[in-house]
């Protein structure tokens, strides 16, 4: 096939943009993007080797060369190389789903630097040192090779050539020495030293240069913690992560014994964009024997910490092993359980040592990790100990402990409201005596809480209640209760109430009320008005989820109605005040009015005659 003029993709041509103009003050990077590629080339040459033993290679390495007079550094490498069709695809477009995310996100932000390092941009960061970038490449187990180039500015050339060895060389044109834009001389053999043991000494394989081999190639996963700076690790974290930014917390484990495996994993700093996609990225990477086997191993790790990032490297494993013996394997199993101990034992640590880095774990994944409240008791237990929730007590989360520790004399349960936001939840009709009576209520505004308290089944002892369900008592002497003189007095009106309102099953006094004059609560059992929503969304059949009507007997409505049903019951207009009472309860917790159309006619009319 002859040479043929390609354009970029309309998002690739974007990011290089910002690559040619550079928006990344470090343009150091490059260097270990380019030699990263390189490594995970050297990783697929060497799966795809035990399979196909014509695609080995003795002497996996990868190697710079540097020209002074040419202004070039090479960074090549003999790993899997790419098809023509791979060269257009993989370099010509950004198949990444969350590129055009990124991209928007980008415009209405300064931290740019940040966000592209959290999506990664890879080869492209070349653009930010060159003037022009050659890449010439041959796949192992193909005969022709291709030369791939590009000025970076909206189109790239690619044709064949005849004789390329197997993998991959890029050939970086830099652009003149600028120190003062951080463009240094990367044609210098100290400076390529110096970058190659800053970001890239870990990697497996050796980068030469002339005879030299330049990194230890030491795993760091098997060094003391001691003895490896946080930069490493850092570095490390990037290299598998592809995070910019440094990780929150690292998590470092080793098992001796019958099993042996040693992990290194990261927290990272911030939820991946990804974190609640289906098809999100997730998972470690895992390694037999130094050697690396998978990348995204979910069965390394539960999924409420998909977002753990790292390496898990089983000593006993077959070089082989596939996924689906992964997934059926003993070990694995009892590894990810104990990865998901370590990693919840070190949050539980962080709490005490670190608040502030608590706070920030619990922000970014806290939502994710409730999901695992949904498992088995004994990490239900764990997650419980470190999770946070809102609450009425303070603008800031509080844990489990602190809501007991602040609990009133006499009070036996945690209180919890459900709902979609902080503000509708807080502002509910339901709170009212709560408040009133100085009980903290925990505020879940998440999908997955609606879930996880049905199934939890308690903190320390103290069950979970709801205050929109069930039947509640906030009296301990008594004094509060309807009195049996009262609930007579109402009697007629309650049930005349529940005969003419078809959407419940019940009508009764309640005592969680001091201001509104009527709510609306469910039994222990019943969907929540939020989990009949989301079965609804999901395309779920439901039947109405009927609720309970209480009323607040010292409201002026409520006993205005009881008083004007006593005279004259087969008065049409109390039926409608009857709806504007159920319609009104249910707009105060934010809910949906069946026929809003209706109520809003209800009530201006009411109101016309009160002017
Ligand atoms: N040296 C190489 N050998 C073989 N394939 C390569 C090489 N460099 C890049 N590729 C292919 O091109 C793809 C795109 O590379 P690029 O560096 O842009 O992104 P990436 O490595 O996938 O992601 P990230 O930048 O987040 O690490 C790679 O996924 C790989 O398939």
């Amino acid at each position: 096939m002859s040479t043929e003029t390609l354009e970029f993709q309309a998002e690739a041509r974007q990011l290089l943009q910002l690559m040619v103009h550079s928006i990344y003050s470090n343009k150091d990077i490059f260097l270990r993007e380019l030699i990263s590629n390189a490594s995970d080339a050297l990783d697929k040459r060497r799966l795809a080797g035990l399979t196909d033993a014509a695609l080995k290679t003795d002497d996996p390495h990868i190697e710079l060369v540097a020209d002074q007079e040419a202004r070039t550094l090479t960074v090549r490498d003999n790993g899997i190389g790419m098809t023509r069709e791979e060269v257009v695809g993989l370099i010509g477009t950004i198949a990444r789903s969350g590129t055009a995310e990124l991209l928007r996100r980008l415009k209405e932000t300064k931290e740019s630097a940040e966000l592209i390092g959290q999506f990664g941009v890879g080869f492209y960061s070349t653009f930010m040192v060159a003037d022009k970038v050659t890449l010439v490449t041959r796949k192992a187990g193909e005969d022709t090779g291709t030369r791939w180039e590009s000025a970076g500015e909206g189109t790239y050339t690619v044709e064949d050539v005849a004789d390329a060895p197997v993998g991959t060389a890029v050939t970086v044109h830099l652009r003149p020495v600028n120190e003062e834009d951080g463009l240094h001389d990367y044609t210098d053999s100290w400076k390529i030293r110096e970058l190659v043991k800053k970001y890239s000494d870990f990697i497996s394989f050796p980068i030469r240069m002339g005879e030299e081999t330049l990194n230890s190639m030491k795993a760091l996963w098997a060094r003391p913690r001691s003895e490896v700076k946080d930069e490493e690790y850092h570095e490390f974290y990037r290299h598998t992560s592809h995070d910019w930014a440094e990780p929150l917390e690292i998590v470092q484990m080793r098992a001796e014994g019958t099993f042996e495996y040693e992990a290194l994993l990261f927290i990272p700093s911030r939820a991946p964009h990804d974190l609640f996609q289906r098809d999100g990225r997730r998972g470690i990477q895992l390694y037999v024997k130094r050697v690396f086997i998978l990348e995204d191993s979910r069965e390394l790790i539960p999924d409420y910490l998909r977002f753990m990032r790292g390496v898990v490297d089983a000593a006993d494993l077959s070089l082989n092993i596939s996924r689906e013996i992964l997934q059926q394997d003993r070990h694995i199993q009892m590894i990810r359980r104990r990865l998901a101990k370590k990693v919840l034992s070190t949050v539980k640590t962080m709490m005490t040592k670190d608040q502030e880095k608590y706070r920030t774990f619990w922000r970014e994944f806290g939502r994710a990790v409730k999901e695992g409240l949904l498992g088995e008791a004994e990490e239900q237990k764990a997650i419980l100990d470190i999770a946070s929730f809102a609450s009425t007590a303070s603008e800031e989360p509080t844990t489990l402990a602190g809501y007991v520790g602040r609990m009133k004399e006499g009070q036996e349960e945690i209180y919890y409201m459900t709902g979609e936001s902080r503000a509708q939840v807080e502002n509910s009709p339901h709170l009212e005596a709560f408040k009133a009576k100085g009980y903290e209520v925990l505020l879940l505004t998440d999908p997955v809480d609606e879930m996880w308290v049905e199934t939890v089944p308690d903190f320390e002892g103290k069950k979970f209640q709801s205050v929109a369900r069930g039947e509640v008592d906030l009296s301990a002497d008594g004094d509060e209760k309807v009195s049996e003189e009262r609930a007579g007095s109402y009697a007629a009106l309650l049930t005349w109430l529940g005969e003419q309102l078809e959407e419940v099953k019940e009508v009764r006094l309640s005592t969680r009320l001091t201001s509104s004059p009527a709510c609306l609560v469910g039994d222990a059992g019943d969907l929540t008005p939020t989990l009949e929503k989301m079965y609804r969304a999901m395309g779920q059949e439901l039947p109405p989820v009927q609720r309970i009507l209480e009323l607040n007997p010292e409201h002026p409505l409520v006993g205005g109605l009881r008083a004007a049903h006593e005279q004259r019951a087969d008065d049409p207009a109390l039926k409608e005040t009857a709806e504007l009472l159920y319609g009104t309860a249910l707009l105060a917790e934010g809910g949906d009015l069946a026929d809003p159309a209706r109520f809003a006619k209800l009530l201006a009319d009411r109101l016309a005659k009160t002017l």
